[in-house]
């Protein structure tokens, strides 16, 4: 999927351009946004949207009308509250008054699905579980043994591939949006780092394009990146269900039982983040990290039901970073809040936006 990102990229450099001119201010919450949509489309359903340079697309604007932060909040408020109504929420925002998201997916896979034209190479997660689709059959379950687990596999039906690109799209969008505006933030805030980083990126590439190898390889940026997802964790919590009674510091968690994992919380507590709320990247070195907990640092969750997209995410952000870099360098100005105030909700986004300036390199 890089040549798909990449393109995305290069469309991410033009718009950071011509927002800046004249020595504007950008709002890198937009800015990211954008990329992020134009990433998802590409990769999820093979979809040119260009929503960085052509803002009335109808495809990004419906999708984003779907992805409304406050009908979300509403329906994850009351489906925590009252578990037992999350088939009914379910069922009530399918309706067309709440928007229909599933039905609005539905379609466009299946008109997606009706245009492939098999000569044509796809590198999308459509064309991905449909190949598997056409090799496997969809009504038979076989029995799978892959190491100690064994499952039921058989091949996804068209209503099930729109599903899970809608989980794909609504999982990898907003998510991803939050690391690349906070790293641009956290560029600027740390002039020092952002030198830093610089210079890895000119020693290793200088104005070469970015490919997944060497991008993945880069140490420093590897360090940042995990330190911007440690004080800005997209996903602020992640939940499981307890399969059984456990008692940890003798607290009793009975079966059944709801569990938050509270990542803003874990990733700012001082028993494993000495001095929490100082950004600083050496904290990833492997040296660093051996001393530490290992689920003290869970961004993408853990286990069995970790983020599937984590790698798509960290390339993606890091492919970003990089091609940004390679043209400018953030800077903070008048307009730039420190600290960032939060929206109230399950993700961290930043309310008025990151405000930034750039300077050409
Ligand atoms: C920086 C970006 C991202 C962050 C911080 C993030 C974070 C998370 C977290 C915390 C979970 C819950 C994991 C758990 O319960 O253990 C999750 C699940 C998931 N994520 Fe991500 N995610 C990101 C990007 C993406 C992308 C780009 C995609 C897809 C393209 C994606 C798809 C998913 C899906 C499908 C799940 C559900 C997995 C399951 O339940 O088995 N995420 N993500």
């Amino acid at each position: 999927m890089t040549p798909l990102i990449q393109r995305c990229c290069d469309d991410l450099v033009d718009n950071i351009k011509k927002q800046s001119e004249g020595d504007s201010v950008i709002d890198m919450k937009e800015i990211a946004s954008g990329f992020t949509m134009d990433v998802i489309c590409s990769t999820a359903f093979g979809m040119q949207v260009n929503s960085q340079t052509e803002k009335d697309n109808q495809f990004v604007s419906y999708a984003r009308r779907a992805m409304r932060t406050q009908v979300k909040a509403i329906f994850f408020l009351i489906c925590m509250t009252f578990p037992f109504m999350k088939s009914i929420m379910t069922a009530l925002f399918e309706t067309p008054q709440f928007g229909g998201t599933e039905h609005f997916f539905k379609k466009v896979v299946s008109d997606i699905l009706k245009d492939r034209n098999s000569s044509k190479i796809h590198r999308d997660f459509i064309q991905i579980v449909t190949e598997d689709s056409s090799t496997n059959d969809k009504s038979e379950d076989t029995e799978v043994h892959q190491g100690s687990s064994r499952f039921h596999s058989r091949a996804l039906t068209e209503d099930e591939i729109a599903v899970n690109s809608l989980i794909f799209f609504s999982a990898g969008f907003d998510t991803t949006s939050i690391s690349v505006s906070f790293s641009a933030y956290c560029l600027a805030r740390y002039p020092d780092l952002q030198d830093k980083l610089i210079e890895e990126i000119d020693r290793t590439l200088g104005k070469e394009i970015p490919t997944h190898d060497i991008v993945m390889k880069m140490e420093y940026l590897d360090l940042f990146v995990s330190e911007v997802l440690r004080l800005y964790a997209p996903s602020t919590r992640f939940f499981r269900e307890a399969r059984e009674d456990v008692s940890i510091n003798g607290w009793l968690i009975p079966k059944d039982a709801d569990v938050t994992v509270c990542v803003y919380a874990l990733h700012r507590d001082p028993e494993y983040w000495p001095d929490p709320d100082t950004f600083d990247p050496e904290r990833f070195t492997e040296e660093n990290k051996a001393k530490r907990h290992p689920y003290a640092y869970l961004p993408f969750g853990i286990g069995p039901r970790i983020c599937v997209g984590m790698r798509l995410a960290l390339l993606e952000t890091k492919m970003a970073i990089v091609y940004m870099l390679q043209n400018f360098k953030f800077v903070t100005c008048h307009e730039t809040e420190i600290p960032v105030i939060f929206e109230k909700g399950f993700l961290l986004r930043a309310e008025n936006g990151i405000k930034l300036k750039v300077t050409q390199r």
